[in-house]
């Protein structure tokens, strides 16, 4: 357990105890096993010590001892207990990131639509692959429910230890902004590490958009020297993120000189053609932005030694993952998007792509938007600006409100708005009336954007998660 591992102190007893199942949360701990206790966001796990030995842990790992010390019960104090817990995973699970080639994506948009590409194009290629995204976990053909886009240290080290127990050679995982601050990767080795772009998210978190930038160049850090650290060059934190970094650096663009260079020749509702280091193919994904997630997604399966001619005949016959730019053309011509662009940037990106690629002016925009609750306030207005500022008609309504009130996100929102953008966009908190709404407005030709939800089944009000699917809901309406 303890290889690697900074270790102030161990005391109490015995030194040599046998764990059986390591837990971060005392609610599930079981006899014979051992907790780490970890200052977390909304509580301290050091004030749990107490319950988790009541259920039976046998050793503590922590920052402070406990005012009472018992006898019975190993405590191993550790300078910072959070980047402790993946160490000591890893060596409970005997290391599975050292038997996987595993490769980290990070960025505020694309790490979902990059890590589940290079789960399919690994598949296709014949290896038995894991995957860890915020849709779903898979190890190899295995589905499992994801319940965060990194899951906690612990989660990280089983899951890649049942990988290289089916046979998976290689592991694809998003890298959360909060995963790295929190060190949810500590303890996996990486292969290598890619970095899509930065823009707006998450300031409720990282409070600065400077700490947020660190928070993700934190990845590259600590990347060993026979990792590659791919990053997107036309992005202007790309070369911030491999300032320090002891990794194989290389960079992807489609503007300027790079290690993997696009370029590219057309775009439409069907898929898009680019040229990549001087070969053309043509691939299923819609918008610029997905050309940069085929380039990195490309880079990366050289960068692991795959043959550049089969990466690309293979990378070109895979679909968006699901609720990423997901169509539903009815039988009156009225084209649905489903997408999950859930922060400003994405949201223009995804509207500056169907501007770019309607037929004309003829065919509307109209744009279906909401924001989270519990989240980050100040991208409400922003989303709201983007969407009124590439539509014809925006309908606000809610995305998860959590513990907010619907309402008062609609009003956050609404300040980003002028007069005349005013003018053109109705509020209907309740989503599916509002999808209803944005249906019936919509004639053939028009396209309407449904945005913020993509892939996820649920709507979270107060705590419960509703069943709610805007493609099923769509679906259901057009029948
Ligand atoms: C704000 C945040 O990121 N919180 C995450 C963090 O929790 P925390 O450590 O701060 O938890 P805490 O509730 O303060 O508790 C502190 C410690 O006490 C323990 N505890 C608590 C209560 C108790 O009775 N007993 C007990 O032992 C907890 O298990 C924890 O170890 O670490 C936990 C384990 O790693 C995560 O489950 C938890 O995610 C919460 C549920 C969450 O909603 N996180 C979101 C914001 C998140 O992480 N999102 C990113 C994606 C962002 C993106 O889109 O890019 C993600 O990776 O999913
Ligand atoms: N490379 C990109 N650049 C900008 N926007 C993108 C890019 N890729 C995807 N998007 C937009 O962002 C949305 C989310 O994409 P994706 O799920 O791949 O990102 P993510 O980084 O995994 O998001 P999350 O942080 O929620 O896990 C997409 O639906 C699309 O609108
Ligand atoms: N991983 C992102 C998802 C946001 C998705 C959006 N539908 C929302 O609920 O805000 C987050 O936790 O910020
Ligand atoms: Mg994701």
């Amino acid at each position: 357990m303890v290889n690697n591992c900074k270790i102030k102190q161990v005391i109490g007893a015995p030194e040599k105890v046998e764990v059986k199942h390591l837990f971060l949360d005392s609610r599930r701990v079981t006899p014979g096993s051992l907790f780490f206790a970890v200052p977390g966001v909304l509580t301290d796990g050091h004030q749990y010590i107490e319950t988790a030995i009541e259920k039976g842990a046998v050793a503590i790992v922590c920052e402070q001892l406990p005012s009472t010390i018992l006898q019975h019960i190993t405590y191993i104090q550790v300078e910072h207990s959070a980047s402790q817990v993946g160490v000591m995973a890893a060596n409970f699970y005997d290391q599975p990131s050292e038997k996987l080639k595993v490769v980290a994506i990070t960025g505020t948009n694309g790490k979902t639509t990059c890590a589940t590409l290079l789960y399919e194009l690994f598949r296709s290629l014949g290896y038995k692959v894991g995957l860890l995204s915020t849709i779903e976990n898979r190890i190899d053909t295995q589905i499992l429910d994801a319940q965060l886009t990194t899951p906690d240290a612990l989660s990280l080290q089983k899951l890649m230890a049942q990988m290289v127990e089916q046979g998976c050679t290689h592991c694809f995982m998003e890298a959360s902004s909060h995963a790295i601050v929190q060190e949810r990767l500590a303890g996996i080795a990486l292969k290598g590490a890619v970095f899509t772009n930065i823009t707006h998210d998450h300031l409720d978190y990282h409070q600065t958009f400077k700490n947020y930038i660190y928070a993700k160049k934190q990845l590259f850090d600590k990347l060993g020297k026979e990792a590659f650290a791919l990053v997107n060059f036309d992005d202007k934190r790309g070369q911030v993120m491999q300032q320090n970094t002891k990794a194989r650096k290389l960079g992807f663009s489609l503007k300027s000189m790079a290690d993997f260079k696009g370029k590219l020749k057309a775009n439409s509702f069907e898929g898009l053609q680019m040229e990549i280091n001087g070969r053309e193919s043509w691939f299923r994904l819609i918008g610029d932005f997905n050309a940069y997630n085929l380039l990195a997604v490309y880079a990366s399966a050289v960068l692991l030694g795959e043959k550049e001619e089969q990466v690309l005949t293979a990378l070109s016959g895979l679909t968006p993952a699901r609720g990423r730019f997901d169509q539903i053309v009815s039988k009156d011509n009225r084209r649905f998007i489903i997408d999950y662009a859930h922060t400003p940037d994405a949201l223009e990106n995804v509207l500056k792509t169907i501007q770019s690629i309607r037929q004309s002016k003829e065919e509307r925009i109209i744009t279906l938007v909401g924001c989270g609750g519990n989240r980050d306030k100040e991208k409400r207005p922003k989303m709201a600006k983007i969407a009124a500022e590439y539509s014809d008609l925006v309908v606000l309504t809610s995305d998860n409100p959590r513990d907010e009130e619907p309402e008062t996100i609609l009003e956050d929102m609404k300040k980003g708005l002028q007069s005349e953008e005013l003018t053109k966009s109705v509020s209907i908190s309740d989503r599916k009336d509002a999808i209803r709404y944005a249906m019936e407005q919509a004639q053939g030709g028009d396209i309407v954007l449904v945005a913020g939800k993509g892939h996820e089944t649920y709507q979270e009000i107060k705590g419960t998660k509703y069943t709610f699917d805007d493609k099923q809901v769509i679906r259901d309406l057009l029948a």
